[in-house]
């Protein structure tokens, strides 16, 4: 038996497995991809369709409809039986249909953002899809990357690993790249403990900090995570508070429906004398009417097209329930680099005591020149700040005209692969002809202490050998890059004129006033220092090695804004939306930039993380209220958190933004987390709610509308749903108050509810965002979908209006034929006892068939008016939504089948209409569309005048 991986020395871990400090060659790993399969694990077994299908047929509210039938059939109502179980069969249909939909619109979503992991084949670092890993392969690791195979470290610098998904184990525990004693280590019987093999690290787990260079050696099944997997990868779909709402709503309105129909069974038995079986059947096909069993997947599907939409407009949406989130936003906290700028930095300045250095060009192609002064000290100390730079970091440049190597998709000649800062140093020391690969070769790095954001520095110690630039009598040179100001506060001296000068108080004004010059330009600013030294230097902790540094200069890099942000800010607060900065870069460099893109006017109000650090939580919170456009710089991703909790504290709903791993928590106690798809890390990702696939905060802003829109389509929807519930319901009260026949029949009923309304209530589902979305403020948090505006324009104007045109409609056929109110009371209990003669019968079919399409007539108006709660149609444009239209004509084929069709015709007791029958109806529709255009005209001027008398400042 071979050896254990993790008692192997290096070499061997190479030979064992095939491979070389190189990585694989690209055939190589296509042989190894086709021998084990892709690194994936296979999907989770999911419940068989028909199995889901069947659960539609038995949940609660299909359960109560067959009782119902099999009460009616009972009770010798057998096509009203019948009815109801086809109500089932279409309902299940339907709900599942839409189910299923929604189901492959977020399934879809699952495949945008492919897990990835960064490789080496042939030497060149690339970025490949983490299915296409092999064993073999050469993996780096970073801060904040999820771990996609199983692997063996052979080289580490301070990496530290969150395992909590395989062992429960919540604390971060720390890896080391040397091979183990095979004794003792594992226990006989030999199960894997992560813990204890530290230099192993397997699928699933996360770095937590540092960083490291491994050799996978078992991918997708046979990971230790493959094991476990099926016990842990069904992710709970876990209902959104709308969903709550909406399922609240549905059973209070089953409950209404229900006293309606045991009402309706009272007064029909004791007022108007109809036999027990005749007031059963109305009852129950009250009931059944009013329950709006079709409401819940209707509102499923339509979050579930904004998930799409969404989408596409580059917001990857994690949680259906972020969407009600995002459409109540009223504050958003975004980061500055990469979200508002374009994370695409370039040297534009260098500067060295009392002097500074232009550098030209644009973005990461080394096309441009450092002006390098002519004097000699001056030169070798801008070299020495180049060469500081481009050693003391991580990222490397790829020149895509050379081979490609993975697959690394081009964005421009030059791409930069890791941090923007870093390579923009890299490119700056190319345009001085000092190529970083040549550098590294003649002082090789022994050692790093990795960047992090709260020391906001990072550190090298190299081999020097590049004696030309600086000669040093020591054996290690140390880099070390940063903030500015983090670096001059551990810096003793000064390179000037090639000279050690110490620092004294006028040295260090003179390098912070340097810095703000650049800062208040919005330029991002980073020090570099160095510190000669032997043996102490790899062997000093962190802390002290970092002390007593040489100060060597400042390089000043542009990133600039990206262009579609100052627009989406200026939406943002038109829509009554906050937007606070929050960032890890200076002050000064942070104002300038918000000023740039219209983020705060004037002088800005610039809270920095140190006095953030000093504030009461109820100070904290003053600031929060009285300043809309606020900069927090210098902060450290834990005090985000602060800032969300303390906004939240006061009643605002807000959307942060994050990327790296210590901004988890916050991303996660935000109402909406949302995380950088391109430059952020695993980590963030899956704590966010919402994922930027491009990283940009008008993609945020797009996101917000959309939110807002669905909001908005379901009330829409629900509006249109309610109104003609109204008109169903008349008939049968006037039934009871005016004692003539009901103006329609429950079979007809049912017809609109589950036939003809279905289609145009999905379209509306569906409406894009209204032009308006985005001017108006966002809605209170508490406030019920169902408030009591849509319930006074549904049950108060629009019912009531579609309910006198169909009863107008039914009074009229009478009338028609010579029966006026009197004499229609007078054959009323024939009628209902079906006594009646066929001719005055036939006369009863017609008027309620007139009755049904006059209220079909009515909802084809009511469509386009439900369209907007406020926007005139006309400015909306009738075929703006072309779902609409294919809603009215499966109105339509629906009613003429029941009117025309025989068969259908005796099940609906319906009868065919006369010309002039039908010319009776078609007023009607544009009657309520006008009044409804008239209705939304005074709303608009009213609200009008009410924001003309408000101050239009904020
Ligand atoms: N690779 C790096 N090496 C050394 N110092 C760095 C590096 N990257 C950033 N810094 C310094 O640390 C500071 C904080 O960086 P951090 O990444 O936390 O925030 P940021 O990118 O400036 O802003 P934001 O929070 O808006 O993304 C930067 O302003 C810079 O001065
Ligand atoms: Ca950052």
């Amino acid at each position: 038996m071979l050896p254990p991986i993790w008692s192997l020395e290096t070499e061997a871990v190479f030979s064992s497995l095939s491979s070389s400090p190189q990585g694989l060659a690209p055939q190589e790993v296509q042989q190894r991809l086709i021998e084990n399969g892709p690194n994936e694990l296979p999907d989770p077994p999911r419940r068989p369709l028909l199995l889901r299908f069947l659960d539609q047929l038995t949940h609660f509210m299909a359960l109560l409809l067959w009782v119902a039938g099999i009460l009616a059939f009972i009770s010798g109502a057998t096509e009203l039986g019948w009815a109801i179980w086809a109500v089932i069969w279409i309902n299940a249909l339907f709900s599942f249909s839409q189910e299923f939909q929604a189901e492959r619109a977020i399934a879809a979503l699952k495949n945008v953002l492919p897990a990835q992991a960064k490789v080496f084949r042939e030497g060149v670092l690339g970025i490949v899809p983490a299915r296409e890993l092999v064993p073999g392969d050469l993996i780096q690791l970073e801060e904040g990357d999820r771990i996609s195979a199983d692997a063996r470290l052979i080289s580490v610098q301070a990496l530290y690993v969150d395992t909590s998904i395989l062992t429960g184990e919540s604390l971060p525990v720390a890896r080391q790249a040397n091979p183990i004693a095979a004794q003792g280590t594992v226990p006989s019987g030999g199960k894997v403990q992560p813990a204890e093999l530290s230099n192993l690290v397997f699928a699933g787990s996360t770095v937590a900090a540092g960083r490291g260079l491994a050799v996978v050696y078992a991918t997708g099944n046979r990971t230790e995570f493959g094991h476990v997997a099926h016990l842990t990868t069904t992710v709970k779909r876990e209902p959104s508070t709308l969903e709550f709402q909406i399922s609240r709503i549905v059973r209070f309105i089953t409950g209404l429906a229900i006293s309606m129909g045991m009402l309706v069974f009272l007064l029909t038995q004791f007022l108007v004398g109809m036999d027990f079986q005749e007031s059963f059947v109305f009852a129950i096909g009250i009931i059944v009417a009013f329950v709006p069993e079709g409401l819940l997947p209707t509102v499923t599907l339509s979050l579930a097209i904004a998930v799409q939409r969404m989408a596409q407009r580059n917001a990857l949406v994690r949680r259906l329930s972020a969407v009600e989130s995002l459409s109540a936003t009223s504050v958003i906290c975004t980061d500055k680099t990469g979200t508002l700028t374009q994370n695409e930095m370039t040297v534009r300045s260098l500067w060295i005591p009392n002097q500074s250095i232009p550098v030209t060009g644009v973005g990461y192609s080394p096309v441009g020149q450092v002006d390098l002064p002519a004097d000699s000290h001056a030169q070798l100390q801008a070299k020495l700040l180049l060469v500081g730079g481009a050693l003391c970091s991580n990222a490397r440049l790829i020149h895509l005209t050379s081979p490609a190597q993975g697959k690394v998709k081009p964005i421009s000649d030059w791409q930069e692969v890791g941090d923007p800062t870093e390579a923009a140093l890299l490119v700056a020391a190319l345009k001085a002809g000092l190529e970083s690969e040549q550098l590294q070769q003649r002082s090789p790095r022994l050692r790093e202490v990795p960047f992090d954001s709260n020391r906001r520095m990072m550190t090298v110690v190299l081999d020097w050998n590049l004696a030309e630039l600086w000669p040093n009598e020591h054996a290690y040179l140390s880099f070390t890059k940063g903030s500015p100001l983090d670096v001059l506060n551990h810096c003793q001296w000064m390179l000037a004129a090639g000279q050690l000068v110490p620092l004294g108080e006028a040295e260090r004004t003179l390098i912070t006033q340097a810095n703000d010059h650049w800062a208040d330009q919005g330029f991002r600013v980073l020090g570099v220092a160095a510190r000669k030294g032997d043996r102490e230097l790899l062997d000093q902790p962190p802390e002290d090695l970092e002390q007593e540094l040489i100060f060597i200069g400042l390089t000043a890099m542009m990133d600039p804004p990206r262009p579609e942000v100052a627009e989406a800010i200026a939406h943002c607060h038109r829509a009554g939306i906050s937007v606070t900065m929050v960032t890890g870069d200076y002050g000064k460099t942070a104002a300038a930039i918000a000023n740039n893109i219209g983020l705060v006017q004037g002088k800005a109000r610039v809270v920095t993380g140190h006095e953030l650090s000093h504030l009461s939580d109820a100070q904290l919170r003053q600031i929060l209220h009285r300043w809309p456009g606020l900069i927090f710089a210098r902060v450290m991703p834990e005090q985000k958190l602060r800032i969300v909790e303390a906004y939240k504290s006061l009643g605002q709903v807000v959307a942060v933004t994050g990327d790296g791993v210590n901004d988890a928590p916050a991303l996660q106690a935000a109402n909406i987390g949302i995380a950088m798809g391109r430059n952020g890390t695993d980590v963030a990702r899956e704590a966010a709610d919402i994922v930027l696939l491009d990283d940009n905060f008008a993609s945020i802003v797009s996101a917000v509308e959309q939110g807002r829109s669905v909001y908005q389509n379901i009330r829409k929807f629900m509006t249109y749903i309610l109104a003609s519930n109204v008109a169903e319901i008349v008939p049968f009260l006037l039934m009871v108050i005016l004692k003539i026949p009901p103006a329609l029949v429950i079979l007809q009923i049912l017809a609109i509810d589950l036939g003809t309304d279905m289609v145009p209530a999905l379209a509306l589902g569906a409406e894009a965002a209204e032009p308006g979305t985005m001017n108006q403020p966002p809605r209170a948090k508490h406030k019920p979908l169902l408030d009591r505006s849509l319930l006074a324009r549904a049950y108060g104007f629009l019912g009531p209006l579609e309910a006198f045109a169909g009863m107008a409609v039914f009074l009229a056929v009478w009338q028609q034929q010579g029966y006026g109110l009197a004499d229609l009371q007078a054959i009323t209990p024939q009628i209902l006892q079906h006594q009646a003669d066929p001719q005055v019968l036939n006369i009863y079919h017609q008027a309620t068939t007139l009755t049904l399409a006059t209220i079909v007539a009515c909802q084809d108006g009511n469509v386009f008016a439900c369209r907007s709660e406020r926007r005139s149609i006309f400015r909306m444009g009738f075929f703006s939504n072309p779902l609409i239209w294919i809603g009215i004509v499966s109105e339509w084929t629906i009613i003429l089948a029941i009117i025309y069709l025989a068969p259908l015709e005796n099940i609906f007791g319906t009868a065919p209409l006369r010309l002039d029958q039908w010319g009776m109806l078609i007023m009607w529709p544009f009657l309520l569309l006008g009044l409804e255009e008239l209705r939304k005209f005074v709303f608009t001027r009213r609200a009008a005048g009410e924001i003309n008398s408000r101050n239009p400042v904020r």
